[in-house]
Parts: C-alpha cells; structure tokens; sequence
C-alpha cells in the first residue's frame, strides 16, 4: 500500500498541473474532514472497515473512485445524495457556500487566491458569454492559426505532444478572449496564464502536506511559496503597463472587446478596487478557472477520437455539411448544428470527469435535510459526480464509451416531443445526471466559451487532420487516477497526418 501510495504521490509531485479543476481538491478534504470524525462522529464513514486514519488516507489517495461509488451506493450523507440537490442549491451562500470551500480547500491564506469575489463569475456572465455570438469568427481565426503554428504541417505521420500543444491552443485562443489579440501572443502572457496554475497547485499540495499546526510558521516560507510570490510579481509587472493603458482609455469610443475591459467596467460600475494589482489578480483569477480545465477536456476528447478509429469519418461529415449550411463560417448557430460533436464531446466528460466530486460547498451555518438529516456547520459536503455518470441506471451500459450516446438521446427525445430532456443532453447543460460543470448558481459560467473553444478546436483538426495512436498502440492512453481526481497522460505522443485538400 504504502508503494502504491508513494506511487500515487510521485504522479502527484510530477504532475502539478493535474490539481488545476476549480474546486477538484475540496473531495481530499472532505474526505479527511469526514476520516477525522469530528464533528461528524454521527456519520457513516466511507472505508470504516480500514484500520484508522492513515490508512483511510492513503486508500484516498489511490482509489478515491471506488470509495466514492461505494459512498454513493450506502446513500453515505456528506458525500451526499443527487436527490438533495435541488433543495440544497435553494440555500443561500451564508449557508452553504462556495468561495468558502474554495478558500479552505484551496489554502487561500497562504496561496492568497482571490475568493469571496463575485466579479469574475459575474463578467463571464454578463460579458463573455452574450459576445460570444459576436466574437465566434475571432475566435475561429485564432483556432486556426494556433493549430497551423503548433500542430504544423504534418506532411507524413507526424508524433505530436498533444497535451503540451493544447496548452498553448487553449491559451493563445483564450486569451485573445481574455486580453486581445495582440497580447494574447506574447510568450510572457502565456507563460503566466499557463504556469500561474500550475505552480498556485504546488504551493496548495505542499501546504496540504504540513500538519495544520506548523502552516502558520511555515507556509509563507515554503520554496513553492517563494515561486509563486515571483510568478505573481512577473505577471504584475507585464499587466501593469497594460492596465494602466486602459484605465487612461477609458472614455474612448473603440474599447477593447475582451475580458480584461469588461472586468474594468464592472470594477467601476460597482465602484470596487480599481488597482493595477487588483485587475493583474482577476487577470490570473481567469487564467486558473479557464486554461487547464479546457486543456484536460480536450485532451481527453483527443485521445478518444484517436482510440476509436472508426469516430472521424462520422464527425468530419457533419462538421462539412453544417459549415456548407452556413457560408463555411463556425457561428453560434453553427456550433449548435454539430450534435455528434457536442455529444462526443459530452460523452468525454461523463467518461472521463476531472474530478469524483462536483458541486462542493462548506456549510456555514447548520441546516436539516428534508429526510431529516442535520448537518452541522463547518463540514464541506460534495455529490459524487463520477460515480453518478458511471450508474447503470442513469446511463445504461455506462463502461461503454458511446460518443453518440448524447446525440441519440437529443434525437429520441426530440422525437417524443420532450424537448427539456433533449435539452438536457447538451454538452452545456447542467442536471443532476450531468455535473462536471458543477450545480446550481455557481455551475461553471464559462462552460458556453469552453464548448466553442473545443468544439473549434476539433472541428479545425478534424477538418485538416488525421490522427491517431503511435505505432504499436492499440488502445487509450489510461488516466491517471490519483485521490479523486482523473487526468490525462500530460506525457504522450499522436500522430498526426495532414489531409489532402
Ligand atoms: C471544460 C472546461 C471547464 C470545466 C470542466 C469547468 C468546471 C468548473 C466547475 C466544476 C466549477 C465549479 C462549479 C460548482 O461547484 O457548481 C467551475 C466554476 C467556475 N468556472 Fe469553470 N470549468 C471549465 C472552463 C471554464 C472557463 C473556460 C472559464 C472562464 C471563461 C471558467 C470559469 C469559471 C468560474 C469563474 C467559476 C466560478 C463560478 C462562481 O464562482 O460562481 N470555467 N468550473
């Protein structure tokens, strides 16, 4: 055990940037809160039957999953059950919260995440998402060139570090959302808008492995701390410029159409903390939320379309005859039509959720379930998401990975005249059968840049590339398992071949 636990540990160390899902880490911690007994000593305890804590813990740490499926069988409560969900997203954020688990989980006093901040979630909202419609064609133009430039030729089968590349997709075409399509170039913005994440994770895991008691002393003096203090120096310094630019911009006719812009008008409009400093914090804040989670997906969505040969051909074919629909441009309306790709896609994530966990939050003040199940303040609960997706009776024949299970559903439902269920197959819905993006007000507000941004990114390659796995390699690359989270091999190769046109 204690090998497999070093083992699990080692990916850990190695790969920092798997802890990057928003929120993925409160299931470690609930977990410990729930193995610690108190103030839950009432509870049952998922892998009771293992002796003591430690053991518990490090049972954690390799087959969270299971322990999950296992909770989710017994009804277990603090991983609660989907059927409180509704009345739990009734309750207000003074009761049950999540910048607060977010805070804990994510040691915010010593990693100094910002939390407690509604404007991010409020601009995505309110500005990102109603421009999408107006920036698709932008947003298109960048998928493009950033494939031509990272994915390159590919004359002849070509091995391509896919996850490496797609971090840099996803971060120069998120950008260009985010800052402008000047700057979302600039090998500065990316190193901060890809690395901030990664190093923010590493501060969080090495605080994590103190005893609580010392965090006080030490946590500031950790080296991870140190690096983190340096990168958020760095990306101040690139920022500050830029911020200052705009601010003194701000009357003028032609501003910028992008995050950074709408995140200032809102800041001034609800007359909060303008600062160069406080604008490169919410910069970094999207950056975290945004750049990995979008990666990790479509990685995954690319070793899937690599492992089943037999998807391109359907997918291509939709995406030509959708563009031929509409003047070869990839509009909202576009992006809509391509129902196999979107249930492709939201198969990926039934099949391959980042985190067991969804929709964690910490109890601030005591309320009663409707069974009548009290829960005290001070816990954070979580609903087991993955093995919700991996439930025979939700998904019938859930092992089975059926890119077009979402689509055949729409169709069929479509069909019958139930159009909120067809609704609900979408890769943006949230229900309590779909709950990778989270549940209730604080369900993910990117996921709608999030869908178009992928969706171009496998329409683009689809349409120029083939792909598949290297030589000798007949199946899926697996994910790695490691307490409760799933990631994608960040380490290997496809191949790449470009398509005669
Ligand atoms: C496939 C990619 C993504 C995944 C899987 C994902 C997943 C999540 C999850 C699980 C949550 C927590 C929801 C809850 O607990 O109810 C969340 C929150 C959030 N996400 Fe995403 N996300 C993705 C992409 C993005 C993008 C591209 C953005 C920004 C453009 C974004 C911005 C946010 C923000 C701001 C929150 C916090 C919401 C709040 O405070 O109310 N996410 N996301």
């Amino acid at each position: 055990m204690a090998t497999t636990h070093a083992l699990a540990q080692a990916v850990v160390d190695k790969l920092p940037l798997i802890f990057s899902t928003l929120g993925v880490l409160v299931a470690v911690i609930l977990l410990q809160n729930v193995l610690q007994g108190n103030p839950l000593s009432s509870f049952p305890v998922i892998g009771a039957e293992l002796d003591g804590d430690e053991k518990r813990r490090q049972a954690y740490m390799v087959k969270a999953r299971d322990l999950y499926v296992d909770g989710y069988k017994k009804s277990s409560v603090l991983v609660v059950s989907p059927k409180f969900l509704d009345e739990l997203k009734r309750l207000p954020d003074h009761v049950l919260s999540f910048d607060a688990a977010i805070h804990e989980t994510m040691h915010a006093k010593y990693t100094l995440i910002e939390t407690g901040n509604n404007t991010i979630p409020h601009t995505v909202k309110t500005g990102l998402t109603p421009a999408l419609v107006r920036l698709n064609a932008s947003i298109s133009d960048e998928v493009q060139e950033a494939m031509r430039r990272e994915i390159g030729e590919c004359k002849d089968w070509t091995p391509v570090h896919i996850n490496k590349k797609l971090l840099r997709i996803v971060g120069i075409v998120s950008g260009r959302v985010f800052i402008g399509p000047e700057l979302c170039h600039s090998e500065e913005y990316l190193d901060a808008a890809i690395n901030y994440t990664i190093e923010l994770m590493d501060l969080r895991t090495a605080v994590e492995a103190l005893p609580p008691w010392i965090r006080p002393f030490k946590a500031n003096r950790l080296p991870e701390a140190k690096k983190l203090r340096q990168r958020v120096q760095q990306a101040d310094a690139f920022l500050r410029p830029i911020i200052r630019a705009r601010l003194s911009n701000q009357n003028a006719q032609d501003k910028p159409n992008d995050m950074l812009q709408w995140l200032i008008d809102d800041q001034i409009k609800f007359g909060l903390d303008c600062s160069t400093e406080k604008m490169a914090r919410l910069q970094l804040g999207i950056s975290f939320a945004a750049i990995h989670t979008t990666t990790m997906t479509t990685t995954n969505a690319f070793y899937n379309l690599a492992a089943h040969a037999e998807l391109a051909p359907i997918l291509r074919d939709e995406i030509r005859s959708v563009l031929a629909e509409h003047d070869g441009v990839f509009s909202s309306t576009a992006l809509q039509a391509m129902k196999k790709l979107d249930s492709f896609l939201k198969e990926t994530l039934r099949f391959h959720p980042p985190s067991a966990g969804s929709f964690q939050r910490k109890v601030l003040q005591p309320f009663t379930l409707s069974n009548g199940q009290e829960i005290p303040a001070g816990i954070i609960i979580e609903v087991p998401a993955q093995a919700i997706a991996s439930d025979p009776d939700v998904y019938p024949d859930p092992e089975k990975f059926d890119a077009l299970r979402f689509y055949k559903l729409r169709e069929k439902a479509k069909d019958d005249g139930r159009i909120e269920v067809a609704a609900q197959g979408q890769f943006v819905s949230v229900s309590q059968s779909s709950l990778t993006f989270g549940y209730g007000r604080h369900a993910c507000p990117g996921r709608f840049f999030a869908a178009n941004e992928i969706k171009m990114i496998m329409a683009n390659c689809l349409l120029k590339y083939d792909v598949k796995m290297v030589d000798g390699c007949t199946e899926r690359y697996p994910n790695f398992e490691v307490a409760g989270l799933s990631i994608p091999d960040p380490t290997r190769n496809l191949l790449f071949k470009r398509i005669e046109e």
